[in-house]
């Protein structure tokens, strides 16, 4: 039944955009330009728009999905009534947005999307405080992430006030899906591909925006569990001047066969060096914190990867320096962003100065990992015996969440009204 509703309600692209899909329109140069600039065309007086929230049309599901028990959410697996669309063209911009039942999306088999990979999204969540209010945790840094992504690979840029707005219209409405107990969450996924139906290498003259939404339970059900790592020497994620630092679908593709290689040998996720210094990187789909008695002076120092264009721009990478130079330092701590090696982790582990180390990303807030698996050997990373987490991971954990779930006022949470 349920693949009839499906089909029956395959999304149809809106007469507009097919045919502006047929007129050939200028040269690809011409495209990019506007790919890249689409607000400057707007302010020049050009009949280009950018997202209007006012102009949202609502078509409400006539068959509501039951809720599934909280205890048996999985992540990514099952989704809301409704979906969120906006189509962009070239010559007329970003077309109104909707919202539709959740439908499959039906498209030419030659759209570029499938050939050329134009594809970039976000992950963000909705959390219900404690008076049953809708907050979205910093929303501003992953709509910036988006545009930064989709300028990247000529896809069309928009406002992101506008479609933070659309997001919680959208939120709004499917809130019944928003458990209210900490921990749980409405993960949202903001995705843009390019939709122009041609085999051509070019810029797209043509995209749908969309966002889905899929309720989500606490990624640690019965608190921490630490995991281990294994470092990857024969294979790197992203390089300078590549694109690393944009979240675009083709950046994770090729990241699933090391990550299967070192769970076939016993290990949670790898974690990705650079270079042959083997600068320490990120891990599958978090950054990375060590927490290190500095050598030198003894000070103890919270170490993560800097944005040199080979990491992911992390928003809970950015809120743990945030609250760690706010919390932290007045406490004698030291936060640093810069370049370090495998081998100064091991070394701080040999020495006795490994304090903690700990993944940070929206699904988990933070993640302790117990060990790395390095060169033949396994780099401890601090924790003692019969302990899943660190003192700064649980922190950061705690603070971030007490934000998120608005038990601490905060600029950091957009409350949706
Ligand atoms: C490669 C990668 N690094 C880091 C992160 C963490 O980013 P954020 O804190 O914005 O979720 C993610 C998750 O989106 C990711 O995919």
């Amino acid at each position: 039944m349920l693949q009839q509703r499906s089909s029956s309600l395959a999304l149809a692209l809106s007469s507009s955009l097919r045919r502006s899909l047929l007129l050939q329109t200028s040269s690809s140069t011409q495209r990019c330009r506007r790919a890249y600039s689409i607000h400057a065309d707007a302010s020049s007086g050009a009949k280009i728009q950018d997202i209007d929230p006012t102009k949202l049309s609502i078509t409400k599901t006539t068959t509501p999905k039951s809720l599934l028990p909280p205890e048996e959410l999985i992540f990514g697996r099952n989704f809301t009534d409704h979906m969120l669309s906006l189509e962009w063209t070239a010559s007329q911009g970003w077309l109104p947005a909707r919202i539709t039942p959740y439908q499959n999306l039906s498209l030419d088999p030659a759209t570029c999307v499938f050939h050329y990979a134009f594809e970039c999204f976000e992950g963000m969540k909705a959390y219900k405080d404690k008076s049953g209010h809708i907050r979205l945790f910093r929303p501003d840094k992953n709509m910036a992430r988006l545009n930064k992504s989709s300028a990247r690979i000529a896809l069309p840029t928009f406002d992101g006030d506008a479609l933070i707005d659309l997001i919680g219209k959208f939120v709004k409405l499917d809130e019944r899906f928003i458990p209210q107990a900490r921990g749980y969450s409405l993960y949202l996924r903001p995705t843009m591909i390019g939709t122009q139906r041609t085999l051509g290498v070019g810029p797209p003259a043509s995209a749908l925006l969309f966002v889905i939404a899929s309720p989500v339970g606490p990624y640690y059900p019965t608190g921490f569990k630490a995991v281990s790592l294994e470092a990857t020497d024969y294979a790197v994620r992203a390089w300078p001047g590549g694109v690393g630092d944009k979240k675009l679908g083709a950046n994770y593709a090729p990241c699933i066969v090391p990550q299967m290689q070192a769970a076939s040998r016993g290990f949670h996720q790898n974690l990705w060096l650079f270079g042959e210094e083997e600068y320490v990187t990120e891990v599958g789909t978090m950054n990375l914190f060590a927490a290190v008695k500095n050598k030198e002076t003894g000070q103890n120092e919270l170490l993560t990867a800097p944005l040199d264009g080979t990491i992911l721009e992390g928003v809970t990478r950015d809120s743990i320096l945030g609250l760690a130079r706010e919390r932290l330092e007045p406490q004698g701590w030291k936060i640093t962003e810069r370049k370090f090696t495998m081998k100064e982790l091991a070394d701080a582990a040999d020495e006795g100065r490994m304090i903690e180390v700990f993944g940070a990303g929206t699904a988990a807030v933070v993640s302790p990992v117990r060990k790395i698996s390095w060169r033949n050997r396994m780099v401890e990373c601090g924790l003692e015996e019969g302990k899943e987490a660190g003192a700064i991971a649980q922190q950061m954990k705690d603070w971030i969440e007490g934000i998120q779930y608005g038990d601490e006022d905060h600029t950091w949470s957009h409350k949706v009204l």
